[in-house]
């Protein structure tokens, strides 16, 4: 693959034939729905370029190690997203998830008041101090609201609970603030919480709208992105194996993680502006820890909540083995988020699973537990093809920078994904809404209808200097 001046002053110059009008760069949701955006304005010059050997990305799911009965079919655990909010608005297809509709895939509506507490002693009641730390988080969304219409800075959530009064000091009063959790794609679109239970996987959500549309040779599997080198001539994508994939315009649907690890080289480099961008937005990490037992041993609620003297030590638990949704499958999984997840990414597996058959222990004091079965976590900041679960919009972070992240390339590189949805960010939602949106922008430009591309600052300033 050329590099440097001479390579780009070639590139420009000469014109042949290119492989496609479009690459989507990414096979997960926002790439998807780009794709089906584009067949569905008459464009089936794409191709889906994934380093994946199938679509989904992030919406990942594996077979369980030892399936659970014969009569269940295959037993999965889903690694990555699982829930998914009944979508209210929209005509057809993804646009309308509900329970049982989104092709044929089977979900389930979770109850959040239903969890059971424990601490190291074992179970004990502290729902005052749950249903303080609820009313406390009201209040801090209460007060982050009125923010907004004075145009106060942003500000974190711990300075919220600050200022409203709010500040955990016990193990029970920090689990119940960990507990919480709000954000505008709950507000945005239902307080319903679906969870999949399809054995099938989530992800065939996305194989079933795939397979509608998408033919074989629209497809690139296991082809990992190393370079993407763009002019006013279009763009020209190197992948690991020396491969070369040319065409007018790319959309690139890598994670925000990716992208602030560099591991794709842009030629020329990236702006300044989209840089600072990038760099500026957080990645956060949460992480699912499957265990299969041989049995059920724990509560009957659908999670539980751990209280350990450690803030974030393995405190949120999910009964799959309940009557609603996978019952008889012995499958218990917990939740660890940030440095914590990162920290067990760094650790020994059988280490890891010690740590909690020990929580476990102190959680049910009278109950021998069981060697589990199976064992899996995916090290999702690790993997280099996510660095991370979803983007986090940190209190530095200005809408000038989102506008950053989200702004094409001279027409030529655009991007998509959950990171550059303004409101939905971090979920399903946004990767849908923005793979949709810059499909659009981008048949736009195709058609000639005016490629206007979207606005970037080129500066963003809000510094007062003494
Ligand atoms: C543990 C976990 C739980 C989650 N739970 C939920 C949930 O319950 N509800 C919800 O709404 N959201 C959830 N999410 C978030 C949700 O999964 C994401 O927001 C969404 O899947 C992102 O889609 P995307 O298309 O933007 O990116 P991705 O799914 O990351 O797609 C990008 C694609 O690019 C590919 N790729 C990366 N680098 C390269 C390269 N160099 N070359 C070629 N291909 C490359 C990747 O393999 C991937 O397929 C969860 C995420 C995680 C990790």
């Amino acid at each position: 693959f050329p590099t440097g001046e001479a390579a780009q002053r070639a590139f420009a110059s000469d014109t042949p034939r290119k492989d496609a009008r479009v690459l989507i760069l990414g096979g997960g949701m926002a790439g998807i729905t780009a794709a089906r955006t584009l067949h569905d304005q008459g464009i089936d010059e794409f191709i889906i370029v994934e380093a994946r050997h199938e679509l989904g990305g992030r919406m990942m799911s594996q077979h369980l190690r030892r399936t659970w009965a014969a009569v269940h079919c295959r037993g999965r655990r889903e690694l990555g997203a699982r829930h998914a909010k009944t979508w209210r608005c929209c005509e057809s297809g993804m646009d309308v998830w509900t329970e049982h509709t989104v092709w044929g895939h089977t979900t389930k509506l979770t109850e959040s008041a239903s969890v059971a507490m424990y601490d190291e002693t074992g179970p004990v009641d502290f729902s005052d101090v749950f249903n303080q730390s609820v009313e406390d988080f009201d209040r801090l969304i209460a007060s982050a609201g009125e923010r907004v219409p004075k145009g106060l800075v942003d500000a974190s959530a711990r300075t919220g609970y600050s200022l409203t009064g709010a500040r955990p000091h016990t193990h029970h009063e920090m689990a119940s603030e960990y507990f919480q959790n709000n954000n505008s794609t709950f507000t945005g679109f239902s307080e319903d919480n679906l969870l999949s239970v399809d054995q099938r996987g989530f992800k065939t959500i996305l194989h079933s709208e795939a397979e509608a549309f998408l033919s074989p040779e629209q497809l690139r599997f296991n082809s990992t992105v190393s370079r993407i080198r763009y002019s006013a001539n279009g763009v020209e994508v190197a992948l690991d194996d020396g491969r070369e994939l040319t065409a007018d315009y790319a959309i690139c649907t890598f994670s925000l993680g990716v992208l602030q690890h560099s591991s794709v080289a842009f030629e020329p480099q990236l702006p300044m502006w989209k840089r600072e961008a990038i760099h500026s937005m957080t990645m956060g990490v949460y992480t699912k820890l499957f265990l299969q037992f041989p049995h059920k041993f724990w509560f009957d609620t659908e999670a539980a909540l751990y209280a350990d003297r450690e803030r974030g030590r393995y405190p949120i638990w999910q009964s799959l083995d309940h009557p609603k949704f996978l019952p008889g499958s012995g499958i218990l999984f917990g939740t660890v988020t940030g440095a914590f997840s990162r920290r067990i990414e760094s650790l020994p597996r059988r280490q890891v699973l010690d740590e909690i058959l020990s929580v476990l222990a102190s959680m049910f004091p009278n109950i021998t537990i069981p060697e589990p079965l199976d064992f899996h976590f995916h090290p999702w900041s690790a993997d280099p093809l996510f660095r991370g679960s979803y983007a986090n919009w940190p209190p530095s972070f200005l809408p000038e920078h989102h506008a950053n992240l989200r702004a094409d390339l001279d027409g030529k590189v655009w991007f998509a994904g959950e990171y550059t949805s303004r409101l939905y960010f971090g979920y399903l939602q946004g990767a849908y809404f923005e793979g949709r949106d810059i499909a659009v922008e981008v048949a736009e430009c195709i058609r000639g209808g005016g490629c206007l591309g979207l606005e970037h600052v080129e500066q963003v300033k809000n510094a007062n200097p003494y």
